[in-house]
């Protein structure tokens, strides 16, 4: 159990207001003396006349200061937003983008999508007269290959760029040169739609640990300082190091539930089926509890669910319930979640890293950073006084790396390196980046690029199949798989694969002897003829009753499954605008998969003679992993989706395919002989 070891800091004291109360007027009175309270508010003068001043500022706060909901508004009141302009604010995840703009929109008194509005992959709220708009950071790179100069932007403000994704990381380098090209040609030329291009002002906002790697960075950019947060938070520490933080946390739970004045708690794990278990367990744990003890009420937040199942964490409990929010790292930065009191931190947190050598990822459950575990704390203190345990002694906290790795260092560089060819960035070895990822690893990924068909012999973008490419919103070879399908005419088939393969859903009931693709496929299908023949079910919330209960039946995730049906519809939509016809083989699983062979066959293995397979780009020895459909079978030759190493490495997500059929759709990578 996680004995709380009183270790408090204690910042600047303030208790908690009243409970929101009912009446619009009272709400919008509760609100603005919110605002007034916030320590960013007395900075407003001393902020704006800083960015009036400087091209690019470095605002470092705390966590809770007020900086992503403030200052957008101070610009506007300042006058940024004159002549159609925006204020254009990224965040590294699509939930905060959504909640934040949500509570702005609240805050201005406006109806979401107005003046205030967000816009993230397959989701746009923005409208004409839009003035704040919040978005991930993700979403303004795709914006710039249709206005290379974000000419509608008067401010970019990146914020939380101490989270480093590769997305901020890119943006960071681009928006450099976008400033310096929009105030060489200022005024003169015309942007995107006619219109007149301004200098443009770029804010980064950090948290403290990190600011001087950006005033570096920017060539000694001035950094501004907002110091204080609104309410206290005291920090627990266990006495001794935790064996199992899932029992941990759960003790922690019951703890909190049965001695800690009323308030929501939040507790961070590492993953969905974590998450998924410990509500289970938190549920199971709450049968032994007397009747009055019960009003416990587990939510979970992760990024595979659907957006709207996520929002629920949001809503406030029922009257006497306490919530307990089961979230992965999705809930550490930037969002607030009303209610919450009590934070309690794993420690852990599952990192993916890639390997351009072997072409494989792996996925690994490590400790949280210094500046993750202080983030994790702050989502504690924002609507009133809040408490902080962590599940590792305190000495343990300062063992802690500072920041974790940026994203960039990590990652596989294929789509990043494709987006930036869209971009007509053709130099790549030579890119600014903030932090250069390795050599070995931008060539290998330009490889990569160039045997699926994104990139000419000379490094080029291909015309139309690298733009194509660029355009979609997914993984090139997913993109890629898409294209190939519309020639096999089998693009229907492909999508509720990627669908499926994008929303990570379980296999169980429906198993093709083919492999896991065909599995997935005959999941999907099955749910829409059981769907459609209950089409006379008029309303969404019956419509999804019938799911839930189809899922449990089967055996199927039906968060997952209701999120790849999501993703289907909306990259369906994506392909349908580029002039796609989506059409279906019908019964013929020969030419699906063939076509999964001719997509994704540079991720092909075949069978040794002792069992185990060989990955024939990167000559990995791999092992099938225990849950795919082909465990037992062991087909000669395998297409995989994933490659990963946990315990041993492992492919997953299979298809039986003919080896032959490699040299025969992928001429240009294999010979018979191989
Ligand atoms: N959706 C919301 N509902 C209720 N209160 C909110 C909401 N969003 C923000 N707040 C309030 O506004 C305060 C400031 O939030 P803001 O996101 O601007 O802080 P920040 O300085 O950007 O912090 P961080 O770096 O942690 O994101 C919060 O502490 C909270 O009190």
């Amino acid at each position: 159990m996680a004995q709380g070891e009183l270790k408090s800091s204690v910042l600047n004291r303030k208790r908690n207001p009243k409970s929101p109360v009912a009446s619009r007027s009272s709400k919008k009175q509760k609100i603005a003396e919110h605002r007034k309270s916030l320590p960013i508010a007395s900075e407003e003068e001393r902020l704006i006349e800083a960015v009036q001043k400087n091209d690019i500022l470095i605002i470092v706060g705390e966590t809770g200061s007020g900086k992503t909901t403030q200052l957008p508004q101070f610009l506007f009141n300042a006058g940024f937003c004159r002549e159609g302009k925006m204020v254009g604010i990224t965040q590294p995840r699509r939930i905060a983008a959504l909640t934040i703009a949500k509570r702005v929109a609240e805050e201005c008194d406006v109806p979401l999508g107005q003046k205030v509005g967000y816009s993230v992959r397959f989701d746009d709220t923005t409208s004409s007269s839009t003035r704040l708009k919040y978005m991930t950071d993700g979403f303004l790179l795709r914006e710039a290959l249709v206005d290379r100069l974000l000419s509608r932007y008067s401010v970019i403000i990146i914020d939380e760029a101490h989270e480093r994704t590769v997305h901020t990381d890119v943006l960071l380098a681009l928006l450099k040169k976008v400033q310096r090209e929009r105030s060489e040609i200022g005024g003169v030329l015309r942007g995107c739609q006619g219109r007149k291009v301004s200098p443009l002002k770029l804010i980064i906002m950090s948290a403290s640990l990190d600011a001087r790697v950006f005033c570096d960075y920017y060539g000694g950019a001035k950094d501004f300082h907002v110091e204080g947060r609104q309410f206290d938070v005291d920090i627990f520490y266990t006495v001794h190091p935790q064996t199992d933080y899932v029992d941990a946390a759960l003790n922690t739970i019951f703890q909190i539930h049965s001695e800690e004045e009323e308030g929501d708690i939040l507790v961070f794990l590492t993953g969905q089926e974590e998450i998924e278990s410990v509500e289970r367990l938190v549920q199971e744990k709450l049968k032994h509890l007397p009747e009055d003890e019960r009003k416990l009420l587990p939510l979970a937040i992760f990024s595979a669910l659907p957006s709207e199942q996520q929002m629920r964490v949001f809503a406030p409990a029922p009257i006497g319930f306490r919530k307990v929010v089961l979230a992965t790292n999705i809930a550490e930065t930037s969002i607030t979640i009303p209610g919450i009191r009590y934070v309690v931190d794993s420690g852990v947190v599952k990192a993916r890293t890639y390997d351009p050598n072997k072409g494989m990822e792996t996925l690994d459950v490590v400790p949280v950073s210094k500046a993750q575990a202080i983030q994790r704390s702050g989502r504690a203190g924002r609507d009133g006084y809040g408490k902080s345990f962590h599940l590792y002694p305190e000495r343990d906290f300062w063992k802690l790396e500072d920041s974790t790795k940026p994203e960039i260092k990590r990652c596989n560089l294929s789509n990043v390196i494709l987006q930036l060819k869209a971009l007509g960035i053709d130099d790549i070895l030579g890119f600014d980046f903030i932090d250069k990822p390795s050599r070995y690893a931008i060539v290998k990924a330009l490889a990569e690029l160039h045997l699926l068909g994104a990139l000419t012999d000379d490094c080029k973008l291909a015309k139309p199949a690298g733009e194509q490419m660029a355009r979609l919103p997914l993984e090139p070879v997913y993109s890629r798989a898409l294209i190939l399908a519309n020639q096999f005419n089998c693009l229907e088939e492909m999508l509720i694969i990627v669908a499926m393969l994008s929303a990570r859903t379980s296999r169980n009931h429906f198993v093709s002897v083919e492999g896991d693709h065909l599995t997935y496929l005959s999941v999907y299908r099955e749910l829409d003829e059981f769907l459609e023949e209950r089409k006379a079910e008029k309303s969404e919330a019956k419509v999804e009753k019938i799911m839930r209960k189809w899922c449990k039946v089967n055996f199927v995730n039906s968060r997952s499954l209701k999120h790849a049906r999501d993703i289907y519809r909306q990259i369906r939509g994506n392909v349908e605008q580029m002039g796609f016809n989506v059409s279906s083989c019908g019964n013929d699983m020969l030419e699906y998969r063939r076509c999964i062979a001719a997509s994704f066959f540079l991720k092909a293995a075949q069978r040794q003679m002792d069992g185990t397979y060989r990955a024939l780009e990167s000559g990995e020895i791999v092992h099938i992993h225990p849950s795919s459909v082909l465990f037992r079978s062991k087909p000669e030759c395998v297409i995989f989706d994933e490659l990963m190493q946990t315990s041993q490495k492992y492919i997953n997500n299979l298809t039986r395919i003919d080896p032959l059929w490699l040299a025969e759709l992928a001429p240009h990578h294999y010979k018979t002989e191989e």
